[in-house]
């Protein structure tokens, strides 16, 4: 097959050919503190209520709401404080309130036996008479008012989190309430990035005539780590065959990666090298072209299992090509449950007028307006440009047709995990 007439397969079989490789690696204990971005690899199922007492959601009296049940501002029910202030972190339970008692009690403390219910500070004048202290209650209460009782937010035995969810903040509060200190989790993908060509320069340097810095590298490494990916090897190879195939090389031999990305040299230009390395030593060429815009030169091989990626230079092409293919395969690698790709339906914010053969997938914003979702392309949406990288949420799918679509049709949308917040100072463009 020339380079010329490469057959262009639909995104969804590319990324059918890419989840057949992209499988959870290995598993591993880490310390909880350690394990943000990683995914569980084990159920978490309650083995104790939460709460594991009745507990007051206030500072203020525990009481019998029976014993308040005629209270009125005219006529208030008194109550004798009984006993010394149940606080959180006692260490055996409170003594019981009987009847006519109320206790002082705080904001997360074990509620006495025979309480039921709790009654803010703020509603409650406390009256002193020599050693008689007595708590003068108006109104009466519900009983169960201001208490969680015991397992009021998990039952023991509920599932609490299943395998392949992502430890966030959320997660590491559960895993931490039930002393589950060391996890285990999915190792994070090891990931190897070979950006190419020789007109890019390190950022650092200054760019001569026709250079220009590499800003591949810095996206690409955010891209996976955001992905939940480690990044273990980067490298940048000129357009020189045997530089390519050595920095792949070293990549997954050296550096063990679980997949490697490259940048550039796909297409079919003089010094495309890239993508005629993807199918050699001893790789598999998945495919090298896929029908969609932009990112159409995108292009994958495995070895040994393991994906590489051949991804476009073009920075707006080689984000898209991530987000569609790389990104769910990393969350697949790193313990997500499926290969999947989020997606919403939106009314387009604006006419699109380009047409097409072949689906587009546009940087764009989203607004909500009176529960009305809209999603607008960034203006500058060429496969070369990077200011909608930045100021992008998700990828509107424009589906091919010839003219493009008018405003208001709807369209779907692929939100992005690697978003930027919708701000970059300066004009919006
Ligand atoms: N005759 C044809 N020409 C082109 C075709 C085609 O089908 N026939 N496809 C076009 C499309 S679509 C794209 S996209 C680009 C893809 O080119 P490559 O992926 O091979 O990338 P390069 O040629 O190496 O570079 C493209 C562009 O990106 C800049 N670049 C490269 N690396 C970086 C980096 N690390 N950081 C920032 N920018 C980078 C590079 O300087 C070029 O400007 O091909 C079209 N041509
Ligand atoms: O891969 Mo190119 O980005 O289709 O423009």
């Amino acid at each position: 097959m020339s380079d010329y007439t490469r057959r262009a397969i639909p995104i969804a079989e590319a990324q059918r050919l890419i989840a057949a490789h992209a499988r959870p690696l290995r598993t591993e204990r880490v310390p909880l503190l350690a394990a943000f971005g990683r995914r569980l690899a084990e159920p978490l199922v309650a083995d104790r209520p939460v709460p594991a007492f009745a507990r007051s959601g206030m500072d203020g009296y525990a009481v019998r709401a029976a014993d308040l049940a005629e209270a009125s501002p005219a006529r208030p029910a008194r109550l004798a404080v009984a006993q010394a202030t149940v606080a959180s972190g006692g260490t055996a339970p409170p003594q019981p309130v009987s009847p006519g008692e109320a206790a002082r009690i705080m904001t997360g403390a074990p509620l006495p036996a025979g309480a039921d219910a709790v009654v803010m500070l703020e509603s409650v004048r406390e009256e002193a008479t020599g050693a008689l202290r007595q708590a003068v209650f108006a109104r009466p209460v519900a009983a169960g008012l201001n208490v969680t009782p015991v397992g009021g937010e998990i039952a023991p035995g509920a599932a609490v989190l299943a395998p392949g969810v992502r430890i966030g903040p959320g997660a590491a509060a559960l895993l931490a309430s039930f002393g589950r200190t060391e996890p285990l989790t999915y190792a994070r993908p090891r990931v190897a990035i070979v950006t190419t060509g020789s007109e890019v320069i390190a950022p650092e340097e200054t760019p001569g005539y026709g250079q220009i810095r590499n800003s591949n590298l810095a996206m690409l490494r955010g891209l996976a780590e955001d992905a939940g990916a480690e990044v273990v090897f980067a490298a940048h190879a000129d357009d020189d065959e045997e530089r390519i195939a050595r920095a792949i090389r070293i990549a997954f031999e050296e550096a063990g990666a679980d997949a490697v990305l490259t940048s550039g040299g796909v297409s079919v230009g003089d010094f495309d090298l890239t993508g005629r390395l993807l199918g050699r030593e001893g790789r598999t060429l998945l495919f090298n072209k896929i029908s969609m815009r932009p990112g159409s030169v995108t292009s994958a091989a495995v070895q040994d299992g393991k994906p590489l990626f051949g991804l476009s230079g073009n920075p707006s092409a080689c984000y898209v090509g991530f987000a569609l293919l790389v990104r769910p395969a990393l969350a697949r690698m790193g313990g997500h449950p499926e290969f999947g790709l989020p997606s919403y339906s939106a009314y387009l914010g604006e006419d699109y007028p380009k047409g097409g053969a072949f689906p587009r997938y546009l940087r764009g914003r989203t607004s909500v307006e009176r529960a009305v979702v809209r999603v607008t392309p960034c203006s500058g949406n060429r496969s070369s440009d990077i200011l909608s990288i930045q100021e992008a949420d998700c990828l509107i799918v424009i589906p091919p047709c010839p003219r493009g679509l008018p405003a208001g049709t709807l369209v779907e949308a692929i939100p992005l995990a690697s978003r930027g917040d919708g701000y970059r100072g300066g004009e919006r463009t």
